[in-house]
């Protein structure tokens, strides 16, 4: 049985706290995250990580609705975190330099993985821009698509190995599910999950309108 003690939170978990909360209301207000639907985190400097309660509204948290976890994902003030929680933990261990995780349920991720089999090539964008790394729309960066699972420990090892053997992504779709991304804060990682969504969004327009 795991014990909790009544350690006070810094002023960096409230600042993320905030953070998380101002995202969270963004990203509700363009439709990203219906019913209770998607998870949001941020680490903290001494590496543990402020996360969304599992279950709560992402739309409209309160910071009761941010909790902390230590880097393996295991509660360090008694609340119950996100259900996904190992899927954020994994990216904060492979990339040093991530400091938020934004996972929203849109309709077009959604469609991507009924579009598209596998992964979803997006090339000849100048808003690629908006991704680490990238300085011209002449490039091409590749978003896999897995199949979505509710055993969270497995997905986490399937993604992993993905990343084992290609190589760095800016995010990945959950088939049926919704997307992951993440960036070097939490504005960053906003940053991407837009591009990313208006990215995908014209993929369907175009992919879906070619089915016709
Ligand atoms: C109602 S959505 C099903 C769970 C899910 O996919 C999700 O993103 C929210 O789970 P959490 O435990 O983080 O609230
Ligand atoms: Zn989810």
């Amino acid at each position: 049985m795991r014990k909790f003690s009544m350690t006070l939170k810094s002023d960096e978990f409230y600042l993320k706290a905030e953070q998380l909360i101002a995202a969270g209301r963004f990203i509700d207000s363009k439709g990203w995250v219906p019913a209770t639907s998607g998870n949001f985190s941020a680490r903290l400097a001494d590496g543990n990580i402020a996360i969304t309660v599992s279950g709560r509204h992402k739309g409209r948290l309160q910071t009761d609705d941010i909790m902390l976890i230590d880097p393996q994902g295991h509660s360090l003030d008694g609340k119950k975190p996100s259900a996904e929680t190992l899927l954020h933990t994994s990216i904060y261990r492979r990339y040093p330099d991530v400091q938020a995780v934004l996972h929203p349920h849109s309709v077009n991720a959604t469609l991507t993985a009924r579009l598209f089999q596998n992964e979803i090539v997006l090339e000849d964008y100048e808003l690629l821009k908006a991704l680490p790394g990238i300085d011209t729309h002449e490039s091409r960066i590749v978003v896999p698509i897995f199949a979505n699972d509710q055993d969270i420990p497995r997905l986490a090892a399937e993604v992993e190995h993905y990343l084992d053997a290609h190589g760095d992504i800016h995010g990945y779709i959950i088939a049926g599910h919704g997307f992951y991304t993440w960036g070097a804060s939490v504005d960053d990682a906003l940053r991407h999950l837009e591009a990313l969504e208006f990215l995908f969004d014209i993929e369907i327009r175009l992919h879906g309108v070619k089915r016709l």
